[in-house]
């Protein structure tokens, strides 16, 4: 009640003085630390910045809703420069309070064709280890954020495209594109923070087939599984659509809105928290295997003889 009452009437420029004196009363109030407060007061400065041309990030200043726009021709293959600039706007989402994010792509027919084969072939370990440490990290701002994110998938999504869209809390897809992680069929075993965004979004039972038969699914199936939650027709639709979804929590606390989240997430941010490093181990060693190497050579050149 307290906290409603608070954030329903700071929704104009405080000034750092005000704030400091928010601050206290309700630090006094409710003994929480201070520096945690500070972090909770809700928006107050929304941006819309250039940033980086590999991620744009352009801000509504009314609903203070973020659009981010991954901008890598012609499939938003996921590099580790695509990684960094999406790791550095997710930051800044964090640090501009914003109320909402989507996430969408500039390519016409592909949200993202997952990762960059090329940062996964004939693999240099350093750039590797950064390009796998920076991917983590993504997921932990993007699945952990304390704004409620989705996405408005404007093309196909395999593999990590349809990985950074099950990141989101809620997804809507344009039709007659294919979605879903197809990792088994090029003969990748999924890594930990995969399966647990997967098991987050549908049944442990639909997880299960989906990832091990590595199922690509169209829109329509999609939508049937759970693994979307609307189809719209085009992409500004979708955005429009993901809108909605957004402005859905203006009713809600954010404060409480966003520890619910994190309790529901929480112990999947641990689980990968707790074993980056082995994470990394695992999937350098899968990764290095002749036979591995074999077989995405090989796919990257059937996807270039199309
Ligand atoms: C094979 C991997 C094996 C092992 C990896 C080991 C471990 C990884 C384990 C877990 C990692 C976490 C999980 C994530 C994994 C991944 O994301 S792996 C990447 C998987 N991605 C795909 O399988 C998608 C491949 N691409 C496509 O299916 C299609 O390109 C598309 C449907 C997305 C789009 O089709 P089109 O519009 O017809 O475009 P083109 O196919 O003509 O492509 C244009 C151009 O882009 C190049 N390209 C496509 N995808 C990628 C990519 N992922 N990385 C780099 N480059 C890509 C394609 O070769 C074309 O190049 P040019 O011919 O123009 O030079």
């Amino acid at each position: 009640m307290l906290l409603t009452l608070f954030e329903s009437h700071t929704h104009f420029f405080l000034s750092m003085f005000q704030k400091m004196i928010l601050t206290k009363i309700i630090s006094n109030t409710l003994s929480l630390h201070k520096k945690q407060l500070i972090e909770w007061l809700p928006a107050v400065r929304y941006f819309s910045s250039p940033t980086n041309p590999l991620v744009n990030v352009d801000v509504n200043d009314k609903s203070g809703i973020a659009v981010v726009t991954m901008n890598r021709k012609p499939v938003n293959g996921l590099s580790l420069e695509l990684f960094e600039a999406m790791s550095k706007a997710l930051d800044d989402l964090e640090n501009n309070r914003i109320r909402g994010a989507i996430l969408t792509s500039s390519c016409p027919t592909v949200f993202s064709a997952g990762l960059d084969l090329n940062e996964l072939y004939q693999p240099d370990k350093k750039r590797f280890k950064a390009f796998w440490t920076t991917f983590q990290d993504v997921w932990l701002k993007l699945y952990g954020s304390s704004f409620p994110t989705a996405a408005a998938i404007n093309g196909h999504a395999p593999a990590g495209g349809c990985f950074l869209a099950i990141s989101c809390e809620y997804r809507v897809m344009c039709p007659d594109y294919k979605i879903g992680l197809n990792e088994t069929r090029l003969g990748i075993i999924a890594p930990i923070f995969l399966r647990a965004s997967m098991r987050n979004t549908v049944s442990n039972r639909e997880a299960e087939k989906a990832l091990t038969l590595g199922t690509l699914y169209s829109t329509e199936d999609a939508l049937k599984i759970g693994l979307i939650d609307e189809i719209a027709i085009y992409k500004v639709k979708a955005i429009e659509r993901c809108e909605n979804f957004l402005a859905q929590f203006n009713n809600v606390s954010s404060i409480a809105r966003s520890f619910t989240k994190r309790s529901l997430r929480q112990k999947d941010l641990e689980e990968l928290e707790n074993c980056r490093e082995e994470d990394f181990n695992i999937f350098w060693s899968n990764l290095i295997e002749p036979s591995v190497q074999k077989q995405i050579g090989d796919y990257m050149q059937s996807l270039k003889k199309k």
